[in-house]
């Protein structure tokens, strides 16, 4: 049966300063069924970052409310896992560390967890690196390392702010096939938010399109079951892909409305 993991009702975001207030997003209504992968794109100041601040608890709305399992979000919680374009690893920790920290500062660092955040460490390929530091990896390795200290923590739900941006061409592709095959086979809940229209196709259930000034949700795209039910890689592949891609681009394309 689909459950709703995610509610968000009416959420508008004013950022008020000194001089001025600016309405960043205004009436975002959104849910979020769990393990359903949802992709937000649109223009740059759109509201995109703005709407994962409020999920995490980070950033309290203006208005409206959002829930989580049915109880609203007030604060960071750790049912909820933000993961950044950059890694934010410690350069003077261990990459097993480092995929620990998240439990340190939770106070559940246990046998148990130290041996699910190993078993992590495995599944992504990152084992015997564990005693490395983060400046002897690679970009993507260490992306990876700051994916296992996210999934470490057992989020429900994954927040995914351009985590793959500062990639190169081939290391953003392994990776995208790697968190989405991950993400399915923990059931987890996840947002993504990208500027990439082709990585939001190959990765989503979902796409949600928006518009600028002030930041609104102008379209949704639900993407089919022959792409979902592909790898990301391939899903680039499947009849009908190019299609949504100029679909989107064209919402997208401010010269064209
Ligand atoms: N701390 C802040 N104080 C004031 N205004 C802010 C703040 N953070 C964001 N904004 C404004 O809110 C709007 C939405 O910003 P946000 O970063 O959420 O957009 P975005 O869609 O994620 O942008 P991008 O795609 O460029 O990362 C923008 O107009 C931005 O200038």
């Amino acid at each position: 049966m689909d459950t709703t993991k995610i509610q968000l009702q009416n959420i508008t975001h004013v950022y008020v300063n000194s001089t001025e207030a600016n309405t960043a997003i205004e009436n975002i209504n959104l849910d979020v069924k769990t393990g359903e992968f949802v992709s937000i794109v649109g223009p740059s100041g759109c509201g995109k970052s703005t709407i994962l601040s409020c999920i995490a608890g980070l950033l309290k709305p203006t208005c409206g409310k959002i829930l989580i399992d049915n109880i609203a979000i007030t604060k960071p919680s750790s049912k909820v896992g933000y993961m950044l374009q950059s890694d934010y690893l410690f350069d003077w920790r261990t990459i097993f560390k480092n995929a620990c920290i998240g439990l340190e500062v939770m106070k559940q660092l246990t046998k148990e967890t130290e041996e699910y955040a190993l078993h992590l460490l495995k599944e992504m390929g990152l084992a015997k690196y564990k005693d490395h530091y983060p400046s002897q990896l690679s970009g993507g390795m260490r992306q990876r390392a700051a994916l296992v200290r996210t999934l470490a923590a057992k989020p429900d739900v994954l927040l995914l702010d351009e985590p793959f941006s500062a990639l190169d061409y081939q290391n953003k592709l392994k990776l995208e096939d790697l968190v989405s095959m991950t993400l399915k086979k923990h059931n987890k809940t996840a947002i993504l938010v990208t500027h990439d229209i082709a990585e939001a196709i190959a990765m989503s259930d979902r796409i949600i399109i928006m518009d600028n000034y002030p930041g609104k949700i102008k379209e949704t795209v639900i993407i089919p079951d022959e792409i979902r039910n592909t790898v990301p890689f391939s899903a680039r592949e499947v009849e009908g892909f190019y299609d949504i891609f100029h679909k989107i681009w064209k919402e997208l394309d401010v010269d064209e409305q």
